[in-house]
Formats: structure tokens, sequence, C-alpha cells
């Protein structure tokens, strides 16, 4: 059986980390098991339990004084050092968990680490050699579906981190309690690439009409394009990007499956399909 994971990816403050809480607080309503980690060696104040730190490994402010970096580069480091550390460290600590059991990583929010950076990119390889099945969950705050403009720029940094890592990859569009009128953002979600492309004509001069059309046809080719709204104040709203996330990992189904494998009462094992197995990991 497969390990899971949420690697939580996005802009700085597009609410990666609420979201963890919010996600553990969900959890925890309906009685369901996940840990999660921080992976940002900057972070100091946490709302949800910390199952296991970077900063038990390499702390940003330890970086900052001893070698006179900026923060910038300081957390470049400490990210350059955990991959450096993912063997012989990260290894050891995730022994803790075992099969089946459902890891949410809450990474730092500098972009660099999601275009060019190769750090992620090395940390997915290990998570997959250790056999998780992980999701990359990219973050985009909801001002960013306030313009096309913004959201173009948003599309083309999610995008990259998507090229980047190549594993299932779920977009979520966060804040949007702070949205006055939620139907504006309706349009963002599935875009359609001629909407977008008109739009980006209306706002930007003419001799941007050829770089519209390549960029509306790049979200186009990529119909993997498409946001998730999140509403953190609404259960429903977290249970939707749940259930998105878990149906990339197939959680669900191996769940199903253990289902079948375990309980030889069951009857015919066509039946087992129609069992909730939502819940499996309650106790
Ligand atoms: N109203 C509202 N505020 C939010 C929401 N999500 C995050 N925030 C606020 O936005 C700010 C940044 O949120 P964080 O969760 O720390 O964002 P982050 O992506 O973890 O930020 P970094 O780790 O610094 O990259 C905080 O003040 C949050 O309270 C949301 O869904 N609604
Ligand atoms: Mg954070």
């Amino acid at each position: 059986m497969p390990r899971y994971a949420q690697l939580i990816i996005g802009p700085a403050g597009s609410g990666k980390s609420t979201y963890c809480n919010n996600l553990y607080q969900h959890c925890q309503s309906v009685g369901r098991v996940i840990h999660i980690v921080n992976l940002d060696p900057a972070a100091e104040h946490f709302e949800y339990p910390v199952a296991l730190d970077i900063r038990e490994l390499i702390s940003l402010d330890d970086v900052m004084d001893e070698l006179k970096l900026g923060p910038n580069g300081g957390l470049v480091y400490c990210m350059e050092y955990l991959e450096d550390n993912l063997d012989d460290w990260l290894s050891e600590q995730l022994e803790d968990y075992i099969d089946d059991d459902y890891l949410v990583f809450d990474c730092p929010g500098q972009i660099e680490l999601y275009s060019h950076i190769p750090v992620l990119r090395t940390f997915v390889d290990h998570l997959k050699k250790w056999d998780f099945a992980v999701c990359a969950v990219y973050m985009l705050d909801s001002q960013f579906a306030s313009d096309v403009t913004k959201y173009i720029s948003g599309c083309m940094a999610s995008l990259s981190a998507m090229v980047q890592l190549e594993i299932p990859h779920v977009n979520i569009l966060t804040k949007m309690d702070l949205l006055p009128n939620k139907s504006k953002v309706d349009k963002f979600l599935d875009p359609d690439a001629r909407l977008l492309l008109g739009d980006l004509n209306d706002q930007m001069a003419p001799r941007f009409q050829k770089l519209n059309k390549a960029l509306a046809e790049l979200v186009d080719d990529y119909s993997m394009v498409s946001f998730l709204p999140l509403d953190i104040r609404d259960e429903e709203s977290i249970q939707f990007v749940l259930s998105h996330i878990d149906n990339a990992i197939q959680f669900g189904e191996d769940a199903e499956v253990k289902v079948k494998d375990y309980d030889a009462d069951m009857g015919d094992p066509e039946d087992a399909e129609n069992f909730d197995v939502g819940n499996i990991d309650d106790d």
C-alpha cells in the first residue's frame, strides 16, 4: 500500500498554511487522520499540530546568522540543505509513517522554488521512490482572478510548477470569502481560451495581440489549467477540494481495495464498490 501526500505550493501569502490548518480541522471533524509537515524553515507560528518540522534539521535564523545570508538566499540555502539530507534525515523521519498514512507538506512561498530551483523536483522524486502517491496543490489568491492579466501570470506560474514537478496537479483559488461577487470568477475556474484572448486584447495595447494569442493557446493546450474555488468558512468547499485531490492520488480507490481484501464477510466482492469507504482511516 502506498503512503499519500499533498505538496502545498504557491506564491507567498496565497493561503497555504491556512489551508493546511483548515484541512486539518476538517479532517478532525470527519474522523480522518492526516499529518501536517512544515517544510518552511522561516515559519514561526502554527495553527495546526506540526507532525514533522524542517526546522529540526535547519532553521532560517541560524543560516542568516552564521552564513550572513539574506532571507531569500538563506531560504534557498535551507532548501538545498534539505535536498542534500533527503536520504538521511527525511527518510528516517518518514519511517514513522506507514502504509495508507496521509501527509500534507506545507511549503515556503518563494516562487523560485517552483520555477527553476530543482529542490522540489528532487523532493518529489524521493517521495515517489519511497512509494508515496503525491499531488501538487497549487494555491493562488483569488485576487488573481480579478483581472485577466494577473490571472494569466498566475496560470503561467502554476504551469511552470506543473511541468517542473510532473505529478498530479490541482490548482486552488483561495480566499473566496474575500470576493464580493463570486460569480465574477466563474469564467476563470475553467477558462475558455477565446474569452481570455478577447479580454486580454481589450485590456492591452494592439502590439500585444500576437503574444496574447500565444498565451491563450498555451493555457488552452494545457487544458489542465483550471481552478477549484476554496472558501475556508465552508466545510463543503473544503471537502470538495479534498475529494478532488484524493481522486488525483487515488486515495479512495486504494482504500476500497483494502476493504475488499480485509473483510471476508462482505460477500460478493463486486458489492464492495457500494460501500462508503471515505472514512476508512477512522478509529
Ligand atoms: N480571509 C481570508 N484570509 C486568508 C485565507 N487564507 C489565508 N488568509 C490570510 O492570508 C495571509 C497569508 O496566509 P498564509 O496561510 O500564511 O499564507 P501562506 O501561503 O502560508 O504564506 P507563506 O507561507 O508566507 O508563503 C494570512 O493573514 C491569512 O490569515 C482565506 O481563505 N480567507
Ligand atoms: Mg505558510
